[in-house]
């Protein structure tokens, strides 16, 4: 369990005092994957490097596997970052030293015996999926293959928890798919507690079970992913959603189709969960005599259900077109009708 409780960072500059983090209170279940979500300069990388104590609050307090991590110190502190695993944007290898021996080099420190240290290392090439590449230096690695190792170090002292700073933002979106599936797999093998940050909602909607977003330092959403999806609250949290359905409702789009279909109604419909698995406009057209025509879908897996958005042209007389949206209000999806924006 991870509690952040008050939580503020504030940096001395040379234009003043600038409030990185302000005021953050939150709770990670263990063995949960946790993603925190925001642009640059939000606070992310602040708030999870104080999660390992690499930097340390002003004021609040953070609790990791029950260790006061701002106040702890020395061996203690060195004891309970072995414990909390760190795998970065850049990966953070070293050049000089092969992949076995960059995995390994966190056991030297931890003095681990050199027979356990080359086991420790072979389990972790295989759990990461990099046989055959023990002796190869980064330089010879493609950027997936860098993180692997980056994967595979972080591990190496059994942490509980894996804290991954844009762990994907350097890569193509096909090996960044490779690597939030190996961290997947991580977390349902051994049971680690992720908490990762990243600008992506790709990347919190195909691995985190909850979210929090971030702007201007402060926590201003948080919540289960798809309960996020269904219902953002903030104007950040929207922008976010769009980016991760890919839709493209913008005002020119949605004004663009409301010319093209004078006549009717356009309505946009969201789905939630196994709603989004059910054939609801087959019923609808059973149920209510009208024209349909599908404008715009998708629909999104996350890890707690699909979420998926339509967008409909309903076409008839206007009592048709109340009792199609009257029929849809009750069909447990939202609806919601396109007006000129
Ligand atoms: N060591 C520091 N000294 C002074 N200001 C800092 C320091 N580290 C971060 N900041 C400032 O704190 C704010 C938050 O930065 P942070 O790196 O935590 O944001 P972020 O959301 O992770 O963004 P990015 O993805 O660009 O790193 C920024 O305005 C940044 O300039």
């Amino acid at each position: 369990m991870i509690i952040i409780e008050n939580v503020k960072k504030i940096f001395q500059t040379k234009t003043g005092n600038l409030t990185a983090v302000d005021d953050v209170n939150l709770k990670i279940n263990e063995g949960e994957i946790f993603g925190v979500i925001g642009y640059s300069g939000a606070g992310k990388s602040t708030l999870i490097r104080m999660l390992n104590g690499l930097e340390k609050p002003t004021s609040g307090k953070l609790e990791v596997s029950g260790k006061d991590i701002a106040s702890i110190q020395g061996k203690e502190l060195r004891h309970a970052r072995q414990k909390i695993g760190m795998i970065f944007q850049h990966f953070n290898l070293l050049w000089s030293r092969t992949v076995a021996e960059n995995i390994a080099f966190p056991l030297e420190i931890a003095k681990v015996s050199k027979f356990e240290r080359q086991e420790r290392v072979q389990e972790l090439i295989q759990l990461v999926g990099l046989e055959g590449k023990e002796n190869a230096y980064p330089s010879q690695l493609s950027g997936g293959q860098k993180q692997r190792v980056g994967i595979a170090r972080a591990l190496a002292n059994n942490p509980t928890v894996l804290l991954c700073d844009e762990a994907t933002s350097a890569l193509d979106p096909e090996t960044t798919d490779s690597i939030l599936e190996l961290l997947l797999g991580i977390n349902k093998k051994l049971g680690l507690t992720i908490v990762l940050i990243t600008h992506e909602m790709h990347v919190i909607r195909k691995i985190c079970q909850r979210v929090a977003v971030m702007e201007d330092g402060k926590v201003v959403e948080s919540g289960d992913v798809l309960e996020v999806f269904k219902n953002p609250q903030t104007p950040i949290t929207k922008k976010f959603v769009g980016q991760g359905t890919e839709q493209q409702d913008t005002k020119e789009t949605m004004n663009q189709l409301l010319k093209k279909y004078p006549s009717g109604k356009v309505v946009k419909l969201t789905f939630v969960g196994d709603t989004a698995e059910q054939p609801i406009i087959q019923s609808l057209l059973q149920n209510v005599q009208l024209t349909v025509n599908i404008l715009h879908g998708n629909i999104s897996q996350t890890q707690n259900g699909s979420y998926g958005t339509l967008l409909l042209h309903l076409d008839g007389t206007e009592e048709s077109i109340d009792e199609a949206i009257q029929y849809l209000n009750q069909q447990r999806v939202g609806i919601e009708v396109v007006n000129n924006v």
